[in-house]
């Protein structure tokens, strides 16, 4: 019988930074989860939830990833009761006045796709702001998906082809899967590698279902507010294995 040596048992699998995943999608789920376990009510799952994209999002600097698109997930999105649904409307803002110039030292760039102009007008000042004041950033791409929805997007970029078919803009030879990519919101950014989900839901929700086509996905049972750090390396170290294990061009 062999005894495993010390350090072998407690050696961190290191995260090869040859073969990151250049652009991360996550559905951000389990707030309210979070808070009711705790007999706390949902607007403290979502403060918890706040800190929680603080720390992902600077863990995502130091690995120097290219892309981190943010999709806040929860059944009713808009059919929350109004004292939540304000409370979330002040966040933006606040989370803004408190890392925005973190963002801007990191020389992270603040992008948005969905429905911006539902948001109520202080949310879409206050990210209006951050998205202009960071657009000359060449660092982390933040994205953030508000009121997100992949078909609708999808929809959406079927009309504007047909429009510019009707304009003599648009020659169907020429209208490749490329081509299609550029007529949906996500047109700047590669698609994403990597899709985690928490708090054990193992559902896409209408989330980037044409740029997910080849994504790897990884589903934890950890709730939002307890994802971190560790977290984040240990889908990225699951990630890493499976490109490994497969290989493959
Ligand atoms: C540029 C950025 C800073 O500004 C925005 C970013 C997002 C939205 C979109 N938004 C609100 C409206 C909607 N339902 O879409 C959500 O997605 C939504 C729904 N619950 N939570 C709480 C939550 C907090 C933390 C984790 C998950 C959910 C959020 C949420 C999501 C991320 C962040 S980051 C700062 C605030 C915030 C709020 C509007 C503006």
């Amino acid at each position: 019988m062999f005894t495993r040596s010390k350090e072998k048992q407690s050696v961190q699998k290191e995260i090869d930074p040859s073969n990151l995943p250049e652009h991360i999608a996550i559905i951000m789920d389990g707030n309210g989860r979070w808070a009711k376990k705790r007999g706390l009510p949902r607007i403290a799952g979502h403060r918890e939830g706040m800190k929680t994209i603080q720390k992902v999002v600077e863990r995502a600097v130091e690995l120097n990833l290219k892309a981190l698109t943010l999709y806040a997930f929860s059944t009713e999105n808009w059919k929350r009761p109004m004292n939540e649904v304000e409370f979330i409307m002040k966040l933006p803002s606040q989370f803004l006045d408190t890392y925005l110039p973190d963002l801007v030292k990191n020389n992270v760039k603040v992008t948005t796709i969905g429905d911006f102009d539902a948001l109520p007008k202080y949310t879409k000042e206050a990210v209006s702001y951050s998205v202009k004041k960071t657009e000359n950033n060449t660092g982390l791409i933040l994205n953030f998906a508000i009121n997100y929805g992949s078909r609708k997007e999808i929809l959406d970029a079927v009309k504007q082809i047909c429009l510019d078919y009707q304009e003599g803009q648009m020659d169907l030879d020429n209208l490749d899967e490329k081509a299609f990519s550029n007529y949906l919101t996500t047109h700047s950014l590669s698609d994403p590698d990597l899709v985690i989900r928490t708090s054990g839901e193992q559902r896409i929700s209408n989330y980037l279902l044409w740029q997910i086509a080849y994504s790897e996905f990884y589903f934890t049972e950890k709730l939002w507010p307890d994802f971190n750090q560790k977290a984040l390396d240990e889908a990225i170290l699951a990630y890493q294995d499976r490109k490994r294990r497969f290989g493959g061009l």
